[in-house]
């Protein structure tokens, strides 16, 4: 147990793999014991994984709980489970990626996009946050993306659902204030996780029915290559974004906003260089299919370009 305190009962969504997995396993390692982490994912037969990067702390400061963001029923249950319902912290790590052009993709597969990402972290929050009202402190952690602050072409749908929940949170955080419930959200760029596998895999297979040669052409040859390139120059690993998520909860004044790679922060910083977003559209437009066969250089640039200055506004995991 912590000396000076009692532990602080963490629960995180989405720890059978990548991210969550993470968080869960560094806050459950935690030197001072500070941290009871309930870890919980939708189906628990894929527990193993997490529970070998556990080791021993499993059943002590880790345990284990089944929650499917999607199912009221399933939240409810979770949480009642809890010794009073009583949550300090709540990591809303859950999500889907949904990749390619929009023409083939089904209305339900956008829908279960938004039922994941924005509506399963709003029914979380809806869940724990009355609690966290009456007891006056509390701390929501929502793992959103830079796919929240700007638009990714052929990712239109996971970017709109990571879109929604920032405005969400951005809303929620004054009224919070109020209660003194923090709310943090955690904008990381690209992770290899099981996510980027995923998608990959989806790729392969997908046929795109609905979508006309030349956008297929450009979303394979053009967009996934290049997505390539841009993991393998700019990715960060999930125990970076656990120990940036680490270091929000135990700042005495965490940020609402936490960009986690400095690499990816010019990128974004073009959406506020120019408010009526043309320097954002066409810098893309140029950087796909203009310099597509430079993207290896022009990533190597935007290393050399990320001064001082704009590393000063991420939350570095070191
Ligand atoms: N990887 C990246 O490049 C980035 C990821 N993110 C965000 O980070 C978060 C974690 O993703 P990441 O670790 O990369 O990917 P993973 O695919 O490795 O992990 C996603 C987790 O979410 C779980 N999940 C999916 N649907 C549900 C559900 N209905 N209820 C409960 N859990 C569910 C998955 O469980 P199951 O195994 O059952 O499917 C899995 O444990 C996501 O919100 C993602 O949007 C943000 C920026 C970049
Ligand atoms: C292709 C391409 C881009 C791709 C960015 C990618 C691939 C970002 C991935 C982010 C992820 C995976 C977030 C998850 O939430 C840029 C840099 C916008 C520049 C224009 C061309």
């Amino acid at each position: 147990m912590a000396s000076g305190g009692e532990q602080k009962v963490v629960l995180i969504t989405g720890c059978s793999s990548g991210i969550g997995l993470r968080i869960a396993v560094l806050l459950a390692r935690d030197e001072q014991k500070r941290y009871h982490v309930i870890a919980t994912m939708r189906d628990l037969r894929k527990k193993h994984q997490l529970v070998e990067a556990a080791g021993d702390t499993y059943g002590k400061t880790l345990t284990l709980l089944s929650l499917d963001v999607c199912s009221d029923d399933s939240v409810r249950k979770c949480i009642d489970s809890v010794k009073d319902r009583h949550i300090d912290i709540l990591i809303n790590n859950a999500g889907v990626g949904l990749l390619g052009p929009v023409e083939s993709i089904s209305m339900d597969e956008m829908k279960r996009v938004f039922e994941t990402n924005f509506f399963g972290t709003v029914r979380m929050i809806k869940e724990v946050m009355p609690d966290m009202k009456r007891r006056q402190s509390g701390h929501i952690i929502v793992m959103s993306s830079v796919m929240g602050l700007q638009g990714v072409v052929f990712n239109d749908v996971y970017t709109a659902s990571k879109f929604a929940i920032e405005g969400f949170c951005e809303s929620m955080a004054v009224q919070l204030l109020k209660f003194n419930v923090k709310l943090s959200l955690i904008e990381p760029g690209p992770v290899h996780t099981e996510f980027e596998t995923k998608m990959m895999e989806e790729v392969a297979k997908m046929e795109y029915p609905g979508a006309d040669a030349d956008t297929v052409r450009y979303f394979k040859d053009v967009y996934i290559q290049s997505s390539i390139d841009i993991f393998e120059a700019l990715g960060q690993t999930p125990e970076d974004i656990a120990k940036c998520t680490k270091k929000v909860i135990e700042s005495s004044r965490p940020r609402f906003r936490n960009l986690t790679n400095s690499l990816y922060t010019p990128i974004v910083a073009m959406k506020y260089a120019d408010e009526t977003g043309g320097l954002s559209v066409h810098t893309f437009y140029n950087l796909l299919f203009n310099f597509g066969s430079l993207m290896h250089i022009t990533m190597s640039i935007l290393k050399c370009l990320t001064c001082s200055c704009l590393r000063r506004r991420t939350i570095s995991p070191d």
